[in-house]
């Protein structure tokens, strides 16, 4: 669920694994190895140094027994003793051989420890055999090069690791000290490199007229000028992620042919309080010397959150600062300087409301999701440079991919000519298409054997969720129901609309809710009993009612009111205004329909038991069905099935249940992904 959050996708299988938000962990691991590495690296030359330097010079060790033969033998030439130890020279190499080794060794330099019991008159033996005796206090204090090697040396090494570090994080390398503040903006130049233009976008039209005036203001500031026209110094992109904002922006820099430049809004902030702030200073300075040009700041949400929420616990100064000079530095533009900011949010309506003021980011463009004709046209754009087999239908892809963005899109046509490619075609292939796709929305299929017993159940319950949705008024046809392991999921029961939604009836809602019980009430009418199998179909369920109950105000005893937050906005501590008893309220009211829900579903199962039975039989022998295979299977005609009665429901303004929905910050509706989730034993 934590995925859905941050990607609204009609695509989901429920239990997956989160994939990284798109936002992701921006520090790369390399850093974290390469500090590592520096300071493992720095810990030994502090060893190494100290060791060499504070090691008495080097001085065999040689027992004390041998050192009294070679004082009687009249072999010593001097010595030193600091307490018990004794340092002293041979006056020749004498062969030693230590206690434990059999090979002897040269010694000259030499060092002995006097035991504490020696009681041996060895002041006096040195003296009949003319050894000079020296001594030294044994708490003398060190030389003074060593003192300060010790005290000072340690400190020494980690201010050169933090320096280091410093310079790292200053984005850098072979960078002076001086450049922290640099911002560290891409930059791209209308002359070099490939240039991005209205023609790569698709399917977003009315967004592209929105900024062709922008692109119109940067090819000839001085038309405006004249006029003393006001261009709005930014602009605000916002919505669901891989709808292209940031190919709309590199497209508008590509038109306008101008420099761009374009930064993360994360990437701003480090550690260190304050070279945000001056790396934004920075990066306007560069994009003014250069003018007219645009900046891009991706991600705003992540500095441009509204000051002192409670999200923002912590660690805010940064932020806070770095914000603030954004908003300087696009306050002091007079209008001639020629430069315009993009920027780029997946969550408007979280941004601080002093980012949205005239002057500022006073344009808004919400960037939707595509429709039926805007994923025609991306894949247009994206199959351009891919050799199509004449059988390949892209309307018929743009139908059944209701929900899927820009990026998708891509991805999907990617897939399919990957796979083209590992099977031999020289063209891509419908089958490759139709094959990436269930990859795409299904998930990879995932190596394991499932025991004939699992096996079973698990058709039992996808055809429970499959026939409920063949049999339910107003459902959204079924595509495609397998049993092969994918991801999390077991199993896959796979529906999708024919048309776009854009809003739901409570009947239509209700049936979502039966379908999803299918696979649970299936297994009870079957087997009798049921397994952990059905959770995230709980999920669904749950979800679904709530939002039913709380936000629609489509139950009798709430009446027609929003009681909850939107989903995924909930506030963390559950302080979220909400009454004790009216949350009881809800449960009970969530628990009503979603019991009546089941009881339907279950006399639904058992007035078709033979149809069930037909299609888990037929689904246990070949594993996937498709809509043909599947209706022919559970003997209904797809034209028949009630599900083909209210295709197309009427539009509304609803988002789609259980997708957290972006809010429209402009004019035009939310239009949220379409419903359509593979519901799974997973
Ligand atoms: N409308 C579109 N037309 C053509 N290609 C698109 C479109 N939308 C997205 N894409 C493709 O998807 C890729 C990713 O889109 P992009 O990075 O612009 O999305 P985004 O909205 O900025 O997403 P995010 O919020 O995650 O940064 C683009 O490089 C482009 O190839
Ligand atoms: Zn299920």
């Amino acid at each position: 669920m934590a995925d859905e959050s941050k990607r609204p996708h009609p695509w989901r299988v429920e239990g997956a694994p989160p994939s990284d938000p798109p936002g992701g962990p921006k520090r790369p691991r390399s850093t974290w190895l390469r500090f590592g590495g520096m300071l493992v690296v720095l810990l030994a030359l502090n060893w190494i140094i100290s060791s060499f330097f504070l090691s008495p010079a080097e001085r065999a060790p040689v027992s004390y027994t041998f050192f009294l033969t070679q004082v009687q033998a009249n072999n010593v030439s001097e010595i030193t003793s600091t307490a018990d130890t004794i340092e002293g020279e041979f006056k020749k190499e004498t062969a030693y051989t230590p206690t434990g080794e059999t090979k002897s060794e040269q010694v000259q330099r030499f060092t002995t420890q006097r035991p504490s019991f020696a009681d041996d008159n060895l002041f006096a033996s040195l003296q009949s055999n003319d050894v000079p005796v020296n001594a030294n206090s044994p708490d003398a204090p060190r030389p003074i090069w060593q003192q300060l090697l010790i005290g000072f040396g340690p400190t020494i090494l980690l201010v050169a690791l933090f320096v280091w570090i410093y310079r790292r994080m200053a984005g850098g390398a072979g960078g002076a000290l001086g450049s922290f503040g640099k911002s560290r903006a891409k930059l791209y130049q209308p002359e070099t490199g490939p240039r991005t233009t209205f023609a790569d976008v698709a399917g977003i039209e009315e967004v592209e007229k929105e900024v062709t005036e922008i692109v119109d203001f940067l090819r000839e500031p001085e038309k405006y000028r004249k006029l003393g026209a006001q261009i709005p110094h930014g602009v605000l992109l916002s919505g669901p992620p891989g709808t292209g904002k940031t190919l709309l922006a590199r497209a508008v820099a590509g038109e306008a042919r101008v420099p761009f430049f374009s930064i993360s809004a994360s990437e701003f902030i480090e550690a260190i309080v304050g070279v945000g702030a001056s790396r934004v200073r920075d990066l306007f300075d560069q994009a003014k010397k250069v003018a007219p040009s645009i900046i891009f700041i991706d991600e705003l949400d992540a500095i441009g959150r509204a000051r002192g929420s409670a999200q923002s616990l912590g660690g805010n100064d940064e932020r806070e600062q770095t914000l603030n000079q954004i908003l300087t530095e696009m306050d002091g533009f007079t209008g001639s300087e020629g430069v315009v900011v993009l920027a780029a949010t997946n969550r408007s309506e979280v941004l601080d409301p002093a980012l949205l003021r005239p002057g500022r980011f006073d344009r808004r463009v919400v960037v939707s999701p595509p429709d039926l004709a805007g994923r025609r046209a991306i894949l247009g754009v994206h199959t351009r440079g891919v050799p199509l087999a004449p059988g390949v239908d892209l309307d018929g892809i743009a139908a059944t991919t209701p929900g899927m963005v820009g990026a998708d899109l891509k991805n999907l046509v990617n897939e399919a000519a990957l796979l083209a490619a590992r099977r031999g075609h020289s063209q891509v292939e419908n089958a490759d298409v139709t094959d990436a796709l269930e990859k795409v929305v299904l998930g990879t299929v995932r190596g394991i054997m499932l025991t004939a017993g699992e096996k079973e159940r698990t058709a039992f319950h996808e055809s429970g969720h499959a026939l409920l949705g063949m049999l339910t008024p107003g459902a959204d046809p079924v595509r495609k129901i397998s049993i092969i392991p994918r991801g999390q999921a077991l199993g896959v029961t796979f529906q999708s609309p024919s048309s776009d939604r854009y809003g739901y009836s409570a009947k239509y809602l209700r049936g979502r809710i039966i379908g999803a019980l299918g696979g649970r009430a299936a297994e009870e009418v079957v087997f009798g009993d049921m397994t952990t199998g059905a959770e995230s179909d709980l999920d669904q369920v749950s979800n679904i009612a709530r939002q039913m109950v709380g936000r629609w105000g489509m139950s009798e005893a709430i009446g027609p009111v929003t009681v909850l937050p939107p989903p995924g906005q909930e506030s963390p501590l559950g302080l979220d205004g909400v009454a004790p008893a009216t949350k009881e309220l809800i449960d009970a009211e969530v628990r009503k329909i979603v019991e009546a829900c089941y009881a339907e579903a279950l006399s639904l199962l058992r007035s078709h038991r033979p149809q069930l039975d037909s299609l888990a039989h037929r689904l246990l022998e070949t594993e996937t069905l498709d809509e043909a295979d599947a209706y022919a299977a559970a003997g209904i005609s797809p034209s028949e099935a009630p599900g083909a009665v209210a295709r197309g429901e009427a539009p509304g303004s609803a988002p789609a249940p259980g997708i957290p929905h972006q809010t429209a910050a402009g004019p035009a509706p939310a239009v949220s992904a379409s419903a359509a989730d593979p519901t799974e034993r997973a």
